[in-house]
């Protein structure tokens, strides 16, 4: 038998060509510098093109959109059609980037794609279905409520049904709307699920309706890659944002995502590091959509360098330059966890976190532990230099307070939500989803 190492010197030796792709969708993977497949793309892209329905389960960050994207791409090519696949996704941000995805991927062969998600108009909505596209991106909410304003495009003549982040998608509230546009869907569809968690029970994957699916697992249920470097940081939590203060501090200049579990705390929080100085831009479903696109923007482009946000920013989405990840609360499950800390550490690149616990979350960290099959390490910080800022962080949320107030109330007479449906769940609740009974913080 051949040793490990020539093992894995010949598996990146692997083309996409040896992978089946044509040779117009590997000169599309060149032109993005994809010279070799990642593993996902390796197991699953011949898989599929051999036509089977695929349930992929591998690492944030591991090139899992590009394994779904080209087999439809080339039997697109093959086979063109009007309307061809639907791609669907838990948030908005992440329907946008897939369909970047796309278009990149596909631009050799000119395909189309359309996003049709909330916070659109239905003058954008109609501009984007106006191009006729192949592939439409969309949240489950979105799309299950315009079922019957069909006009442009038709989905009863779809090939292929994708759900990224599937678990979220099936486990979400949605599943009514999620079936009734399988109802509408072809059964003889190709439908492939991808996510870097799949703890969902099979049921809820049934309700997908695979045909014999394939599974092509190359990570374990609850696995971080290896480039990631997970601490934890123990506190006092009538110090807190002190302790945040002093580790942004320390790792001035490092472009940081924070998150935390509410809209309230993720508006609060970033208008405190704004009071002292810091660049942050809050980050969640109760922000309109321009705003929601713009922080993104701001944050992608390097114009701030501190995003804060609720889990709306958890799931797939792909900003290659994140170079720490901040819990401010400890997620609530593992899977939660994954994929906070997948943010960063993304295509083999490194990366940080920090998960930020009390005395209070002593339980859930070691549930996450226990998950992962690892310990955490501990961030270590000087307690004193802690202290020192004590002072001047009280004035700036005491001013963040009086902010949000003023805000609060003008908002009052007006909409706060967007307009309609998302498949954001956390537009529902106000949070990002229904919640174990957890300590409030301050
Ligand atoms: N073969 C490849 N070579 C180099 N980079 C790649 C390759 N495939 C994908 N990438 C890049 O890797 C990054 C992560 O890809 P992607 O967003 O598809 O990950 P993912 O597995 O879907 O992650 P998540 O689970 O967080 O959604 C992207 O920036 C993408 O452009």
């Amino acid at each position: 038998m051949a040793p490990a190492v020539d093992i894995e010197e010949k598996k990146s030796a692997v083309t996409f060509e040896d992978l089946g792709c044509l040779p117009s969708l590997c000169e599309a993977c060149r032109l993005v510098k994809y010279i070799t497949p990642t593993e996902i793309q390796r197991e699953a892209i011949p898989v599929a093109l051999e036509g089977k329905d695929i349930i992929g389960l591998a690492q944030t960050g591991s090139g899992k959109t590009a394994a779904f994207a080209l087999p439809i791409l080339q039997a697109l090519w093959e086979k063109p059609q009007g309307l061809f696949a639907c791609v669907m996704a838990p948030t908005r941000e992440l329907a946008y980037q897939i369909s970047e995805t796309f278009e990149s991927l596909g631009s050799t062969i000119g395909v189309r794609c359309a996003v049709i998600v909330g916070g659109m108009d239905m003058m954008s909505q109609a501009i984007a279905l106006s191009k006729k596209p192949h592939i439409i991106v969309c949240t489950p909410g979105r799309l299950a409520d315009h079922l019957e304003n069909t006009k442009g495009f038709n989905l009863r003549q779809l090939k292929y049904l994708v759900m990224d982040e599937a678990d979220r998608l099936l486990d979400m509230d949605f599943g009514p709307k999620i079936d009734q546009i399988l109802k509408v869907i072809p059964k003889e569809r190709h439908t492939y699920l991808f996510s870097a968690t799949m703890t969902t029970k099979v049921q809820k994957l049934q309700r997908a309706s695979l045909n014999n699916p394939v599974k092509v697992e190359v990570s374990t249920k609850y696995s971080t890659v290896s480039t990631l470097l997970q601490y934890y940081l123990f506190f006092p939590l009538k110090h807190k944002d002190c302790y945040l203060v002093y580790i942004l501090n320390e790792l001035a200049g490092n472009s940081t995502i924070i998150f935390t579990r509410t809209c309230a705390d993720t508006q609060k929080i970033s208008i405190m590091l704004r009071n002292l100085g810091f660049p942050a831009i809050p980050l969640h479903g109760q922000l309109p959509q321009s705003k929601r696109l713009g922080a993104l923007n701001k944050f992608k482009g390097g114009n701030r360098n501190i995003l804060v946000a609720t889990d709306v920013a958890s799931r797939g989405l792909d900003i290659p330059l994140v170079d720490v990840v901040i819990n401010y609360d400890v997620p609530t499950s593992s899977k939660d966890y994954i994929h906070r800390v997948g943010r960063t550490a993304r295509a083999g690149r490194s990366g940080k976190s920090i998960t930020f616990v009390t005395q209070y979350d002593v339980e859930l960290i070691q549930r996450i532990e226990k998950d992962l099959e690892r310990k955490l390490d501990a961030f270590d910080v000087d307690k004193n230099d802690v202290l020192l800022l004590q002072e001047r962080v009280d004035e700036a949320q005491r001013f963040a307070m009086i902010e949000l107030k003023e805000s609060g109330s003008k908002q009052k007479s007006k909409r706060f939500r967007d307009d309609d449906d998302d498949a954001d769940l956390e537009e529902e609740t106000g949070q990002t989803k229904p919640k174990k009974k957890v300590h409030k913080r301050r």
